[in-house]
């Protein structure tokens, strides 16, 4: 079999890892302030797979051996638990049906293809025999963009570009690499840091997402202030198609017709392919430092994420917590075991005491962190500047130590998630961009949507967000919600869901900054994009797949 790492079947990241609470002395009293929630001890490491049934393949044994023909025999699989690894993405409504395993329909073979060539053979393959084929990269789509359509009659082949993990070259010139589509974060970190190199793109997924699937989503790292989006990273991009392959070569910028590259970004496995994607890459900074800031207010916390971004300024990335995701930050905080994090859990308190005879409301204090980076003289003297932007709004410089926290702890969150659904609560995350002038508006709208929603169905709920990723004209506004899971798991995430998307359309944001549509924001495109946005769309999907071999379904139905 392929040696491709996976996930755990039944929830996020590599199994053995967890949240724990336990050393986390203030976490179990926010909790059942937030939700009302007693959390109890983890009673189970991992969750058996003998506890699920999955459907059986349904596809003809020669099919299976023209796959084997193609990819070699060791690379296909109609294994079940592999199957169910592809079935689907890491939504929390995907997360709940699995764990139930109400599977309506799994991929009936995974094959794990060598080159373009071999990809470019099982694409023909699933148009001339009518299978469904479903391109996959690491398996984090949070937005339904993998998991097929419960009635799907055709054979269904999930394509995992797993073994396509190299780095092929680096113009060193021009800071242009060539990488193959399904290498995974960490390891295409390893092969360009080997060199000097860093592509600089961190989403909160890295550790399990792909190059390939970043393009397919449209995503966006937590240092795109500097590196960019993934559609600014991505130059150049290779894409196998039924009738043959797009090459798109590495151009600085072009004026050759509407932007194909732009096209296939964020096409989420509709138009093709992409197995080699030209990337910019960046010499890693010589010096970094993560600064933490504490505010009396959100209002004024948002102004100075403003100022700064309208500065001369340029940070890796800065962002600040609303009051409420402050709160659950520190509550997340570890107990002081050492005389070193006892002096500096005193010194807080301390900090807090000092900031109440201010006259701050602690409860209202939003915490930021803004990452510098270049030489130490460039750092130094763009620090300077955003002490100044944020001393304007009253904000208090925290210095380096809490930033070197979250720099480490900022792949750790994603496990949150499978932890509160073992305490019967929902966790979850909606996000959206919109301009500077409406960020004040969406924030407030989706607090109220939501809490209409948790109040119509008589929870506790929680909602936070924080402020991320700044553009000239506006900014993306991530939310976090989380309530305990009463009688009908499916249909309260539904309503509450639904209550958050659609604030942000109403109040005048995207319905996804970063997590793209797949299925379970395609409701909205009609709202985001236009009814003829939306129509355009579809034709174009259809003229480029008319047998809708190709991941169908996804972004617009
Ligand atoms: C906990 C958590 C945190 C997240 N944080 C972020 C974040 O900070 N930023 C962000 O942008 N996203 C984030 N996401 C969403 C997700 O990680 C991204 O959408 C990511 O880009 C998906 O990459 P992947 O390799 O896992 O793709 P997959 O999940 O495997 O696939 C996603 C979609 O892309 C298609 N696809 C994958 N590879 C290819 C290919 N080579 N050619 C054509 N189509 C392909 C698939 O068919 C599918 O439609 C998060 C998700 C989770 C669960």
């Amino acid at each position: 079999m392929a040696h491709v790492k996976h996930m755990k079947w039944w929830g996020w990241g590599e199994e053995g890892v967890h949240f724990e609470f336990s050393n986390k002395p203030a976490f179990a009293p926010f909790v059942k302030r937030a939700l009302g929630v007693d959390l109890r001890p983890r009673e189970r490491d991992t969750i058996d797979f003998s506890t699920v049934s999955v459907p059986a393949p349904r596809l003809e044994t020669d099919l299976l051996d023209t796959l084997g023909g193609i990819v070699g025999d060791e690379h296909t699989s109609t294994d079940d638990e592999l199957r169910v690894v592809h079935w689907a993405g890491k939504s929390v409504t995907e997360l709940l049906l699995t764990r139930a395993g109400d599977f309506a329909r799994v991929p009936d073979v995974v094959v794990y293809p060598a080159d373009e060539d071999e990809v470019a053979r099982v694409v023909a393959l699933a148009v001339e025999r009518d299978l469904v084929l479903i391109p996959f990269g690491g398996g984090t789509s949070i937005s339904r963009s993998l998991q097929p359509s419960p009635d799907e009659e055709r054979t269904i082949v999930s394509l995992d570009l797993g073994r396509l993990d190299k780095v092929l070259a680096i113009d060193e010139t021009s800071g242009l690499a060539t990488i193959q589509a399904g290498v995974l974060g960490p390891d295409m970190e390893d092969q360009l840091n080997a060199r000097g190199w860093t592509l600089g793109h961190f989403p909160d997924s890295f550790t399990h997402s792909t190059l390939g699937g970043w393009a397919a989503t449209r995503s966006s790292g937590m240092q795109s202030d500097k590196y960019g989006d993934i559609a600014d990273i991505v130059r150049g991009m290779r894409v196998v198609r039924p009738g043959g392959t797009v090459v798109l070569r590495p151009l600085p910028s072009t004026s050759t017709g509407p932007s194909l590259r732009e096209m296939f970004i964020g096409s989420e496995g509709r138009l093709g392919v992409i197995t080699e994607l030209d990337v910019q890459v960046h010499r890693i900074a010589e010096h970094r430092e993560v600064i933490a800031y504490m505010f009396p207010s959100w209002p004024k916390a948002l102004t100075a994420m403003h100022d700064i971004a309208r500065s001369d300024v340029s940070t890796t990335f800065a962002r600040v917590s609303d009051a409420h995701e402050t709160a659950f930050s520190l509550s997340t905080q570890k107990a002081a075991t050492s005389l070193k994090k006892k002096v500096a859990a005193k010194g807080q308190d301390l900090l807090w005491e000092v900031m109440r005879r201010r006259g701050w409301d602690t409860d209202e204090m939003c915490i930021s962190y803004v990452c510098f980076e270049g030489t130490k003289a460039e750092v130094e003297r763009r620090k300077k500047t955003v002490a100044s932007i944020v001393k304007q709004q009253g904000a208090i410089v925290l210095g380096s130590g809490p930033g070197a926290l979250y720099d480490q702890k900022k792949f750790d969150t994603p496990y949150l998630r499978d932890f509160l659904l073992e305490q019967n609560t929902i966790g979850d995350v909606s996000e959206t961009a919109a301009p500077w002038s409406k960020l004040t508006t969406v924030h407030k709208a989706v607090y109220d949507a939501a809490q209409r929603a948790f109040d119509e169905q008589g929870k506790t709920g929680w909602i936070m967000s924080h402020m991320s990723h700044s553009y000239h004209s506006g900014a993306c506004l991530y939310f976090t919600f989380g309530y305990e899971i009463g009688q009908d798991p499916h249909a309260e995430y539904a309503v509450i869901k639904s209550a958050v998307q659609q604030a942000f359309v109403d109040a005048g944001g995207t319905l996804s900054h970063h997590h793209g549509v797949g299925m379970e924001h395609s409701a909205w495109m009609e709202q985001d994009v236009s009814p003829e946005g939306v129509r355009l769309m579809r034709s174009l999907f259809e003229v480029a797949d008319p047998g809708a071999n190709l991941n169908p379904g996804k972004i617009v139905s």
